[in-house]
């Protein structure tokens, strides 16, 4: 699906902070001119008020679409501003963890057509991951006009259903954060073997981007990208053993820090 409808009838952006920033990039790289964008933002970046989009003034009567990005925990106070353009033809786009679509039906009535998007940080880089699922009321056509808007910053995942979002919120939407706290653990590992915290830090920022893209463009499954790292009786394979440990190695421990965040996520849409 094109992205025409932004340009023919415009976007407002309630909250344009890191990720609603990270959006609104994808969206002006694609072409989209600025002139389609009516962002309400109270504390605006200067990037965003270099961007041209039209900044806190008053939005359409009926934008062809409204995304919401703005915290969880502010949704409640932000949405009553875009509330007369419920139960029209505008889509609504939500990016926040937590926040249900039945939370948003209360509010903007259930005829309004509404995605349901969690997308990451390295969208900020056009490398996000979104997963997306939609109410009754936004259909086929609403969902791939929600896939469109966010394939501009990355991939898109489309869910069997809003059951899974907050397991997506915990893996993929957190997940970022987790590898950036392994690259400051492996450089702490590094400097308890006798390196200094400068180097260790280059060698493990520089291992997780390397491994990452080569993950990334590599046919190859990410079990057998380990093997190919993992000489038989070498130096790998050791630290391997326990890494792998059932009891206390990454599995144990990724599966207790996405179960966490996941319960998180179901704690913030009560
Ligand atoms: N950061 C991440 O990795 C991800 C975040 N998300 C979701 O994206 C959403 C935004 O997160 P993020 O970008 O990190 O947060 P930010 O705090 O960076 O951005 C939110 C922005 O909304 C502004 N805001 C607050 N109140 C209002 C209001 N009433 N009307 C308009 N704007 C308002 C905030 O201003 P001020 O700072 O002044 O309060 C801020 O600039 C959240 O719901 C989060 O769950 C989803 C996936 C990943
Ligand atoms: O931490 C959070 O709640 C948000 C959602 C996913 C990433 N950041």
């Amino acid at each position: 699906m094109s992205l025409e409808i932004v340009a023919r009838e415009g976007l407002v952006l309630l909250g344009c902070g890191k990720m609603g920033s990270a959006l609104l990039a994808g969206w002006l790289k694609a072409g989209l001119p600025a002139s389609s964008f009516w962002v309400i933002e109270p504390n605006p970046s200067d990037w965003l008020q270099s961007t041209g989009v039209h900044l806190n003034e008053g939005v359409p009567q009926a934008p062809g679409v409204a995304v919401l990005a703005v915290k969880p925990q502010m949704m409640g106070a932000a949405l009553p501003a875009l509330q007369a353009l419920g139960n029209g033809r505008t889509l609504f786009l939500s990016i926040a963890a937590g926040t249900t679509i039945a939370a948003f039906e209360e509010v903007l009535g259930n005829r309004t057509p509404l995605v349901r998007a969690m997308p990451n940080t390295p969208a900020m880089v056009g490398r996000g991951i979104s997963g997306i699922c939609a109410n009754a009321s936004a259909g086929a056509a609403g969902l791939a006009l929600g896939q469109a808007l966010m394939e501009a910053v990355g991939q898109v995942v489309t869910l069997d259903g809003e059951h899974q979002i907050d397991a997506v919120t915990a893996l993929s939407g957190g997940g970022p954060a987790y590898v950036f706290h392994l690259i400051e653990a492996m450089a702490q590992a590094g400097v308890a073997q006798g390196l200094s915290e400068e180097v260790a830090m280059q060698l493990a920022r520089a291992t997780v981007c390397g491994a990452g893209e080569l993950a990334y463009r590599s046919p190859e499954s990410a079990a057998q990208l380990r093997i190919n790292v993992t000489s038989p009786g070498g130096t790998t394979a050791e630290g391997l053993k326990v890494l792998m440990n059932p009891d206390s190695g990454f599995p144990a421990l990724l599966t207790r820090a996405v179960k966490a965040a996941a319960d998180r996520g179901r704690e913030l849409g009560k």
